[in-house]
């Protein structure tokens, strides 16, 4: 487990350029030292600012996007190609200008595809697409991503974890069918606490003032079934990345006054 380390940003605009430049040299990082980088996206108005900031960035050329490995963290368990899906979203920010290579991109399975409507089915078929990308040396049923991007969403929930639900209390499977999300829609796919912790580096994005509250909430001690972004963190690293408005609510002592 590592402990949290936060950075406050200006505001959201500079906080997904920042995190954007932030990913681009991790993977340009875990390229040389590896062969090749994986990074697990999220969904929400913040992974999609982060998106589309690196589709802006001069520097996106420094990556070699074949040699990348895209997971999510989370799906809403619609129709391929419907507009609320987050992989639908990630396609429009930044993965249909970049050159990746299809076989790499690890989507989670569509209503109507080889599940049909059956979300837990669609959990187990992803869990074992993961089980199978996992080697020897990354000590789990899951690879060890070089980065895991989080949004927090206003309840403290993350990827699909919401407070007090079953997902958030699964300590043994790695992905999770979510039935009865409070956010539409209701049928989601999510990765596990288990699986959010086998990343090197687990990032949490959180901007504006209707975040301030979970911020504060998960970063003073509250338990992980109540705010499940309290139980996300990396195996090397925790960075929270906020701007101002979603840092207001927290203590000063907690980040240092360079960073704002
Ligand atoms: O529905 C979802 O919401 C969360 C948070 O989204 P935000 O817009 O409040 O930042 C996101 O992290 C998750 O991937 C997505 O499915």
């Amino acid at each position: 487990m590592s402990a949290p380390q936060i950075v406050v940003h200006r505001d959201k605009e500079l906080m997904a350029q920042a995190a954007a430049a932030r990913l681009i040299t991790k993977i340009v990082d875990a390229q040389a030292a590896r062969g090749s980088a994986s990074v697990v996206l999220t969904g929400g108005r913040n992974g999609n600012g982060l998106l589309a900031a690196l589709a802006g960035a001069p520097a996106r050329d420094a990556v070699d996007w074949s040699r990348l490995d895209l997971w999510w963290g989370d799906e809403r368990f619609l129709p391929e190609g419907d507009p609320e899906r987050n992989d639908t979203q990630a396609r429009q920010a930044l993965l249909d200008t970049v050159p990746l290579d299809p076989a790499r991109v690890h989507t989670m399975p569509v209503v109507g595809g080889p599940y049909g409507a059956d979300a837990d089915a669609a959990a187990a078929g992803y869990a074992a697409e993961l089980a199978a990308a996992a080697r020897p040396e990354d000590h789990a049923a899951v690879p060890a991503f070089d980065v895991l991007l989080l949004g927090v969403g206003p309840d403290t929930h993350v990827a699909s974890l919401f407070p007090e639900l079953p997902g958030v209390r699964e300590t043994e499977r790695t992905v999770v069918g979510v039935h009865g999300s409070p956010k539409p829609p209701p049928t989601r796919i999510s990765l596990t606490l288990p699986a959010i912790r086998a990343a090197r580096e687990v990032w949490l994005l959180a901007a504006g003032e209707d975040k301030a509250g979970a911020v504060a909430m998960a970063l003073s001690g509250a338990g992980e079934i109540q705010a499940p972004a309290a139980g996300a963190y990396g195996r090397s690293r925790t960075l929270w990345l906020l701007d101002q408005a979603a840092a207001a609510q927290l203590p000063r002592a907690l980040y240092p006054p360079a960073s704002a």
